[in-house]
């Protein structure tokens, strides 16, 4: 049962209402939505300006999406939250630097202090707590809404390592690396989130293995075409009879330029004749409203007045140049009018134009010119992409735009494209582990106060080899495992399936102060000079080891090549030199069946063996009750085989780097991966190395 954690933040301050749907609305019975959600009375109300400003659209596909989805379920909300009572407090990291870099790729503030950097960490950590609060493994995604909370996804990744997290930024994506330190810890944030997704393709953020960007269309809410823009429409064309309208508009100053010198391009490079016939029978309407571009366009009237006197004629004006806001109707008007339409550029302004024109433009075939990278290439019928900043590219796009047959394709079947949740939803369903990135595990080490590592052995601590006996560990492994264990802040446990008496000769000798856990937590020996084993099956019922060992020496006499390992409390069959392997797999399976006869015991398939313990013990509850004495801000838990998911599955709640050995496809409990032991030994290395650096500096 899946359900949502929307996180958002108001623009007026840092409430916000965590809110969930019961588990079976009607009308979506598999889903119950959790919502954190910011004060809905203080969203701005629905646009009633009378001009096209375009703020409000910018902002009105979120506030527009979460207020519907409130109000068409808002009976189903319910553990309604009031994070912080004072409504205003907004960090001025957030209001002086992000609003500025995201709204209008400037920078208002050269430096940012100490104290205001950490008031907006401190409240990317509060939301992060009231998500970890509510958050369920395996039903949960975290979907954070817009920039403003972009520390979100590493804090969220941290203590919740398997979870599904989609960002969506409602607009574009500036580089954050120009923002300094702070910029680079927020785009290294962002890539902790699943899956991105912005609405234009500017400087999208170097992508990480793990992280997917996709694109947003803006949801432009728009109410139906007035009366009145209807019959301005008709006059409009009624003005510029048996003329082909080619509407221009620019939401970037640099556009405008642009698109000027495409139209100029254009013309000149035609015969004088074909000038003359296309000025009789095309006109360009060019605008650009105050609100996306308020700075005067100084030299832009003078190359409009240059273009009209070369090419114009008493009759015929090639371009009619608005730099005004238009009234909602005469907006609507024009874009109904046209026959053509040019919305290029990669701000978000653009985005939402075009998407306007999609929505008023007279038929699904009126050719709409976008740049390349737009959302609606892919989703709307006659749309074309060229390059705004190639005047020849751009002129010859606009020459085909205008051929007369294009203006009658049929219109395209409307591609479905997956939501931004759906794909959410697909990620969380396939979801992969991410690789361990050493230099993030380093960093985190640095920074931890207290740490613990459980550490399975074979298979990740060493690699897997056909001989049991020949699975010993390297010196250098040895040498991290004690820098390791001689660093105060560190507890080291190795939690294996293997006897006290391998690990106590393999390891123990020759580690001082590391923790042991044989036999899958049968015995243990604490950490500490002096320590002993215990046996943790001491009062169990062993009376089911005679039966098991039985069967496997009969299954054994049956299958050359294999061997019984006996322990003291557990029995492993090792297949993996069987001489025929495929008699083999099928004799595991008849001999599983048999040991399932068996009460009171665990039957593990692990790594070509197949192992019975008792059910008293398993690596999980060994982690269990290790990580409850030890209250580590540090877990760096790694294993290989499905004996350690145990130990994945008892961390899943705690900030642990719980590492698979294997494959980054493998099912697993585990978030993290390192394809194999020697790559993870290695960064044990790396963790030894701070440990003792540090060390021989104090
Ligand atoms: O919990 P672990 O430390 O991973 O121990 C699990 C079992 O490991 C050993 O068997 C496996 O490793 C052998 C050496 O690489 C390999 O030859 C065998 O095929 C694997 O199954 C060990 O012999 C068992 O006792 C452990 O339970």
């Amino acid at each position: 049962m899946s359900s949502i954690i929307h996180t958002f933040l108001t623009s007026n301050g840092i409430q916000f209402f965590p809110i969930e749907l019961p588990p079976s609305p009607p009308h979506s019975p598999k889903k119950s939505n959790f919502l954190l959600y910011p004060n809905l009375l203080s969203l701005p109300p629905t646009s009633t300006s009378s001009s096209y400003t375009f703020t409000p659209q910018v902002w009105s596909p979120s506030w527009h999406a979460v207020r519907h989805a409130m109000t068409t379920y808002s009976h189903y909300y319910h553990d309604i939250v009031s994070m912080d009572d004072n409504n205003d407090i907004i960090p001025s990291f957030i209001t002086n630097v992000l609003n500025p870099w995201f709204q209008n790729n400037t920078l208002q503030q050269q430096k940012v202090t100490p104290k205001e950097w950490n008031a907006y960490v401190e409240l990317n950590e509060k939301l992060a707590d009231q998500i970890i609060k509510r958050y369920r493994s395996h039903q949960d995604i975290i979907w954070i809404h817009d920039y403003q909370l972009l520390l979100l996804p590493s804090l969220l990744r941290y203590k919740l390592p398997q979870a599904t997290i989609g960002l969506s930024i409602y607009g574009s994506c500036p580089n954050l690396e120009n923002l300094g330190v702070h910029g680079r810890t927020l785009h290294r944030s962002m890539l902790a989130a699943d899956l991105i997704g912005v609405q234009s393709e500017f400087n999208m953020p170097t992508l990480s293995a793990t992280t997917t960007t996709t694109f947003l269309q803006p949801t432009v809410h728009l109410k139906a075409t007035s009366f009145a823009a209807k019959e301005r429409s008709r006059d409009i064309r009624r003005l510029f009879m048996n003329k082909r309208i080619i509407l221009c508009q620019d939401t970037e100053p640099t556009g405008v330029l642009k698109t000027l010198s495409a139209i100029e391009h254009y013309l000149s490079t035609l015969q004088k004749q074909q000038q003359q016939q296309i000025m009789d029978q095309v006109t360009f309407i060019h605008i650009c409203t105050h609100a996306s571009i308020p700075q005067s366009l100084d030299s832009i009237p003078d190359l409009v007045r240059q273009i009209n006197q070369l090419y114009g004629t008493p009759q015929s004006v090639p371009i009619h140049f608005y730099h005004q806001d238009l009234d909602v109707d005469e907006y609507d008007a024009l874009l109904s009018a046209a026959d053509v339409a040019l919305m290029m550029g990669s701000h978000p302004h653009a985005s939402i134009a075009a998407q306007t024109f999609i929505a008023r433009r007279r038929s699904t075939t009126t050719p709409l010119i976008v740049s390349h990278g737009s959302p609606l290439l892919s989703s709307s019928s006659n749309v074309i992409a060229a390059d705004q900043s190639n005047p020849k590219s751009l002129a010859s796009t606009l020459a085909y735009a205008l051929l007369e047959e294009n203006q009658t394709i049929a219109p395209a079947s409307l591609k479905q494209q997956p939501s931004f949740l759906e794909k959410l939803v697909q990620k969380q369903q396939n979801h992969q582990t991410i690789l361990l990135n050493p230099t993030q595990l380093n960093e985190a080490y640095r920074s931890a106060k207290q740490r613990l590592f459980l550490f399975d052995y074979d298979g990740t601590l060493t690699p897997i080899v056909s001989n049991p006996d020949d699975a010993r560990p390297s010196r250098a492994l040895l040498r991290y495992l004690q820098a390791l264990c001689h660093d105060p802040a560190n507890v080291v446990w190795i939690v294996s399936g293997r006897d006290q008496a391998t690990l106590e000769s393999w390891i123990g000798s020759s580690v001082q102060g590391i923790g042991l856990s044989a036999e899958h937590g049968s015995f243990m020996k604490l950490p500490g000079e002096g320590s002993i084993w215990v046996d943790m099956l001491a009062t169990a019922d062993m009376g089911w080891q005679s039966t098991a060992l039985e069967i496997f020496e009969s299954f054994t006499a049956q299958t050359p090549g294999t061997v019984v390992e006996q322990k003291k409390a557990s029995i492993t069959w090792h297949y993996r030199n069987a001489h025929d392997s495929d008699f083999a797999l099928k004799q595991v399976e008849a001999c599983f069946e048999q040991l399932q006869k068996i009460s009171g015991v665990d039957i593990l398939r692990g790594k070509m063996n197949l192992e019975v313990r008792s059910l008293l013990v398993n690596k999980g509850n060994v982690v269990q009750r290790i990580q409850q004495s030890v209250g580590a801000d540090f877990v760096l838990c790694a294993g290989d085989d499905r004996t350690d998911e145990d130990m994945f599955r008892a961390l899943k709640k705690e900030p642990a780097y719980c590492v698979l050995i294997g494959p980054q496809d493998k099912e697993t409990e585990a978030r993290y991966s390192v394809p194999t032991s020697e790559q993870f030994v290695a960064s044990v290395g790396q963790l030894a190395a701070i440990s003792s650096n540090t060390q021989s500096t104090l």
